[in-house]
């Protein structure tokens, strides 16, 4: 469970409202091409964001969200190393999956600590 005083430990604290609300069907609309061939990184943000915020019952993101920054510190180095590990021994197919899952994995972190889009991309 992430500590209580820690930024983001709530659903409604640790999502940034600009991520989730109104700019939801836009999200979700935008970029269309990318449709057939799974989601965007912003898509995927969205999705999981919301649910956490709602405690979507069911979901493994608000599951591992719960268990707070220590286990999703674990998942994102155990994802790196796989990403690397991949690229190096099993392909380009494997290592984009695995690249794809240290995506998730980042995506938990961030609004584990109530870390919106803007926050990220502003150090790009
Ligand atoms: N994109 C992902 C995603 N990538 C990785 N993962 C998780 O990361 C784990 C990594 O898989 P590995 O193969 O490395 O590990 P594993 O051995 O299978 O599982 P572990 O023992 O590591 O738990 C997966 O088992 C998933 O739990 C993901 N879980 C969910 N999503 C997406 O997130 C959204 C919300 O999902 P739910 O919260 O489950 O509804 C949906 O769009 C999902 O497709």
């Amino acid at each position: 469970m992430v500590p209580a005083d820690r930024p983001g430990s709530s659903p409604s604290a640790s999502v940034d409202r600009s991520a989730v609300g109104d700019s939801a069907p836009a999200a979700a609309t935008a970029g269309t091409s990318h449709a057939s061939r799974g989601k965007t990184f912003d898509e995927l943000f969205v999705e999981v964001a919301g649910k956490w915020q709602r405690r979507e019952s069911g979901s493994s993101t608000v599951a591992a969200l719960d268990r707070g920054v220590h286990h999703l510190g674990k998942k994102l180095v155990e994802e790196a190393a796989e990403a690397w590990m991949a690229a190096e021994h099993e392909g380009r197919e494997r290592a984009a999956e695995e690249i794809s899952q240290l995506l998730y994995w980042s995506q938990l972190m961030m609004i584990s600590l109530g870390l919106s889009l803007d926050d990220v991309y502003s150090h790009l």
